[in-house]
């Protein structure tokens, strides 16, 4: 049976990257997905955006939606103080398991914790079974039909807290129009644009930073 894509870059990443060091393993999945296959990781110029919201929220307990092969996770997690932890769920099955692999090759298995399934079914879960008080950072790279529904459920859950702050990928590609006409006429959260490029494309893309407001 022939390889995955995502199994593909996972084993270039084996052969290629340095063990226990996310940077290498960062530097080698975009190498592999800018000159052999594209594929939808948030990327360099992206995840400097990503890499100074983290640094800037400085957060004890960060969630993701949309790990698909680790990369985000590995580039959120590298940045965490000592203590902190990233939740990270992953829907797809197949892609739990190259993320798992990824993580532990990168060697920040420590500080993240990989969810399987669906969104809307492990947001209601994070205070009883994940034992989640507030989350500090949320980064949205999930569905893009699920960025606006599940920020609805985390508020309803009362997850967020003054001062949390979501970041959302890919706002203009593939696009969250609802998400961000949701967000931007929300008086309970503050805004912010951040235009870029889409991973490995020279095609415009942007994210959206929103604190919450309480
Ligand atoms: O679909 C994307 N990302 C989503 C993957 C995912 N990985 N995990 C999930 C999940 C996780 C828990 C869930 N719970 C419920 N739904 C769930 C879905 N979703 C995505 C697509 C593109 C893209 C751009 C241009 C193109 F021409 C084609 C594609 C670029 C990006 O940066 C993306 O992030
Ligand atoms: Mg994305």
């Amino acid at each position: 049976m022939n390889q995955s894509k995502e199994q593909r870059i996972l084993n270039f990443v084996l052969q290629n990257a340095v063990r226990g060091d996310p940077c290498s393993v960062l530097d080698t999945i975009d190498m592999y997905c800018s000159q052999k296959e594209w594929a939808m990781n948030v990327g360099n110029e992206k995840g400097l955006i990503l890499d100074k919201t983290v640094e800037e929220a400085n957060p004890s307990v960060a969630l993701e939606l949309g790990t698909y092969c680790g990369y985000s996770a590995i580039r959120i997690a590298r940045l965490l103080k000592a203590g902190a932890h990233l939740l990270t769920v992953e829907f797809n099955p197949e892609f739990a398991a190259i993320a798992k692999q990824m993580i532990e090759f990168a060697g920040v298995q420590d500080k993240v914790k990989l969810l399987e399934g669906p969104s809307e079914e492990i947001i209601p879960q994070l205070k009883k079974k994940y034992e989640v008080d507030t989350l500090d950072f949320v980064f949205l790279d999930h569905w893009k039909d699920r960025y606006t529904p599940d920020t609805i459920l985390i508020q309803e859950c009362n997850l967020l807290r003054k001062g949390s702050v979501l970041l959302a990928d890919n706002v203009i590609v593939p696009g969250a129009p609802e998400f961000l006409n949701y967000i931007r006429n929300n008086p309970h959260f503050q805004c912010t644009n951040y235009p870029s490029r889409l991973e490995y494309m020279k095609v415009e893309d942007a994210m959206e930073k929103a604190v919450f407001l309480g």
